[in-house]
Order: structure tokens, then sequence, then C-alpha cells
């Protein structure tokens, strides 16, 4: 590790699949207590970073070092696309799922987990939702069940990808209070975004994508007009 604040660095880390690099030479760190915006235009590579850092694929080439008091504290919001709404669970059950680390799959669910269900649904406007199927869910209501089940899970490190599409302003606003909680409490938090100004307004960090690192570091000085237009040229050309 680069310091003892650094919670996750990459060296030089290609990831991909096999006919495919979709990041290649990455090198930065994140810290500990962090708030990191991740951006780039469309098959920049973010959700693949995302992927890298919660261990679901492995470098191509290069490392990616975790400090290991942190090992078992990673927490992910997937994409809503990434979702099944026809599984048949309900709200209750996918938020009570964020508890598994403590409770196991398979076991009896004490008292104290149900009343923290009960206030993770109430924090995100869900009260009444419990035995709702997620099925029967707008977009804005299940983004905020995937919230509350961050919430159970407690984890250190929370990575969300996409929190905010297909939700409305008034929806992310409430979602992004959540998130800069989580940061006051000291917890690092990466988020895939599109909404710039959101960025530019609650991001202090940023790393801007395009099938490489375009530019890593605090928001002001990464989303400059012209890495802006260099990411979009790398995207939009042949680039790999
Ligand atoms: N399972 C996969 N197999 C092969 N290629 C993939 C796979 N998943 C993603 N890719 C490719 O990797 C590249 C980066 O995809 P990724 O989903 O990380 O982009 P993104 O920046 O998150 O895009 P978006 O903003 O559209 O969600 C894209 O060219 C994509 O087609």
């Amino acid at each position: 590790m680069t310091n003892n604040q650094t919670l996750i660095e990459l060296d030089h880390v290609a990831l991909g699949w096999k006919d495919k690099i979709a990041l290649r030479d990455i090198s930065g760190c994140f810290t500990r207590g962090s708030l990191t915006a991740i951006v780039g235009p469309n098959g920049a590579g973010k959700s693949t970073l995302l992927k890298g850092l919660t261990g679901q694929i492995n470098p191509l080439k290069g490392r990616i070092a975790l400090d290991s008091g942190f090992l078992h504290q990673l927490a992910l919001l997937p994409q809503m696309g990434d979702l099944d709404k026809s599984f048949p669970v309900t709200v209750h059950d996918l938020v009570a799922m964020g508890a598994w680390k403590r409770v196991g799959a398979w076991g009896g669910f004490p008292k104290a987990e149900h009343e923290r269900i009960g206030h993770a649904l109430e924090q995100v406007g869900l009260a009444d939702f419990a035995r709702r199927s997620i099925g029967t869910l707008s977009g804005g209501q299940l983004q905020r069940a995937l919230f509350a089940r961050m919430i159970m899970q407690d984890a250190q490190i929370l990575l969300l990808d996409e929190p905010f599409a297909a939700v409305d302003r008034a929806t992310s606003d409430e979602l992004m209070n959540l998130i800069l909680d989580w940061h006051k409490q000291g917890r690092t938090v990466m988020a895939v975004l599109h909404d710039l100004d959101m960025v530019r307004s609650c991001f202090p960090q940023t790393v801007l994508l395009a099938g490489q690192v375009v530019g890593w570091g605090e928001t002001e000085a990464v989303l400059t007009p012209e890495n802006l237009h260099l990411a979009r040229h790398l995207c939009a050309g042949d680039y790999l």
C-alpha cells in the first residue's frame, strides 16, 4: 500500500474478458473515507471497474490490493438492469438479504435484525412496502429497496452502480443524502454516475474512464472540458 490511508490500490490493472480488454493500465488508489464518482461515456468500463473491485472478475494483468482489515467489508448496489424483478421475493426479504453475513442464509432471524429491517425501510421511505413483492415496485421504489439492503449490509466500502438510473429528481436527492450520510460516517463510497452536475456538487473525487483512466483526482481538476472531450473521443474511436 502506498500509505496508511490507502484502502484499495490498483497497479497497472487490465480488466475484461478473454476476447476483450475493457480497461487497460489502470493505476491509482482509493483512500479511506473517500467519496468518489466513477464517470465516463457508455462502454467506458465503469461497471467493469466495479466488478474488478468486488472480485467478480480478476485482473487480466496487474494487481488490485485491498487493505486486509477490510476484506469482508464490501457491499455492491448493482445496476437495476442486472436484477430479475420477476423473482418471487418480498421487499422485506430482499432487504433481509443484507443481513446474511451476520445471521447466515438459513438460520433463524433474530428480533434485532427484524427491527433493523424496519428501520432501514423507514430510512428509505418504504415503511409500508415490506410485504409487497418486488415485481410490483416502480423503478424508484426498487432502487430505494436496494438502498435499504445496503443499509442492512452495514459495510465500510460501498460501491453503487448507477444508483440514480430510472429515479426522479426528488428520489435521487433523497438517496444522495443517504450516500452523504455514509460518507460523513467515515465509510468509503464509489458510485458510477452519469449526472455530471450531481458529481460536481456532491463528489470530492472523480475517476474519469474511457477504456483507460483519463483523469483521477479532485473532481474539479478531472472534469475539465479537455478531459471530457478526450474521453468522448477515446470511446467513439477504436481505442482497443
Ligand atoms: N461479459 C462481458 N463480455 C464481454 N464484454 C463485455 C462484458 N461486459 C461488458 N463488456 C464490454 O466491456 C466494455 C465496458 O463495459 P461496461 O459495462 O464496463 O461499460 P460502462 O462504462 O459501465 O457502460 P454504461 O455506461 O453503458 O453502463 C463494453 O465494450 C462492453 O461491451
